[in-house]
């Protein structure tokens, strides 16, 4: 079953249960906590119900096999996959400061060279001292290539450099890191807005994604953080870190139904292995 049994089971599940009126009520106290949402909650339970009765199922074990089939349904969202096939492919990844977007990079341009892309990394965090540097240790990591300029320079000028780079040196996926703190708000999105313009005028036949890194233990916040970059970013995915050991997996789905963009990754650890592509039906496996 691999990584995904570092995801916690929900409590419910863990001892034995049998399927009755108090099972429902506590499967929707468990869900909530495990910070799937209200709305989310109330949906996934009011489906299982009905199916239970349709299905006159009574044994747990089949009880549990119907709520992961809901949730997979649930988790159905969007494209799973990354789009690869304008090159240079590029993906900029978006996300407030300690979610992991550094080591997602990492993590991600390991993934990709592995899988036989030539990959290059654009240090477009200008703003954070040692960004730049952090990112260099994860491209000497992974064995990919870096464009970084000095601290306090303009990020759509890295960005621009990087693109030229790629298209020269025959680069299938360019990985964008960005800011995630600036003065102020703003700022930020008005800089991630120019880092657009420059890939979408250098990058005229790329493949783009928008991914947006967040930190799963943050739960609901994340979801807030989410809704806010999305509306300035139009994110084509999200990478779920730090989903090892947490109970606030439920968390995903949320994400899937509220913002109706599929979750790509999940971070399990700190290593460079530790990205997984997203598995909807091992995830509610791991879950359930
Ligand atoms: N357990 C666990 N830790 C993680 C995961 N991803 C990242 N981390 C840790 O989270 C911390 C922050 O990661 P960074 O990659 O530096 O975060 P960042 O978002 O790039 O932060 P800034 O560079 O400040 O923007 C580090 O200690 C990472 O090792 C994960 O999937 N699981």
């Amino acid at each position: 079953m691999g990584l995904f049994n570092k995801i916690k089971k929900l409590n419910i599940f863990s001892g034995l249960f049998s399927v009755d009126e108090d099972f429902f009520e506590e499967l929707e106290e468990s869900l909530i906590l495990s910070d799937m949402g209200m709305e989310t909650t109330l949906e996934a339970v009011e489906t299982l119900r009905e199916r239970v009765k349709e299905r006159k199922i009574k044994e747990p074990e089949e009880v549990k096999a119907c709520l992961r089939e809901i949730l997979v349904e649930m988790l159905a969202v969007g494209e799973p996959g990354l789009d690869l096939s304008g090159k240079p492919a590029v993906i900029l990844m978006i996300g407030v400061n300690g979610v992991g977007k550094t080591t997602t990079i990492g993590k991600l341009a390991n993934r990709l060279k592995a899988d036989g892309n030539r990959v290059l990394l654009a240090a477009g965090d200008t703003f954070r001292a040692a960004a730049a540097e952090q990112l260099s240790v994860w491209a000497e990591r992974a064995q990919v290539e870096i464009v970084k300029h000095e601290e306090g320079s303009d990020p759509a000028a890295v960005v621009f450099d990087a693109m030229n780079a790629a298209r020269a040196r025959r680069v299938d996926v360019v990985l964008v890191d960005t800011a995630g703190r600036l003065h102020n708000k703003q700022n930020l999105m008005n800089e991630l807005n120019k880092i657009r313009r420059v890939i979408d005028r250098e990058g005229e036949s790329s493949s783009k994604e928008v991914l947006l890194v967040l930190d799963a233990t943050t739960g609901q916040n994340g979801l807030i953080q989410a809704k806010q970059f999305s509306q300035s970013a139009g994110i084509t995915g999200i990478v779920l870190t730090k989903l090892d050991g947490t109970a606030k997996g439920g968390v995903v789905l949320a994400i899937a139904k509220e913002m109706g963009v599929p979750v790509k990754y999940v971070g399990l650890g700190e290593g460079i292995d530790d990205l997984q592509p997203f598995d909807p039906a091992a995830f509610a496996e791991a879950l359930v």
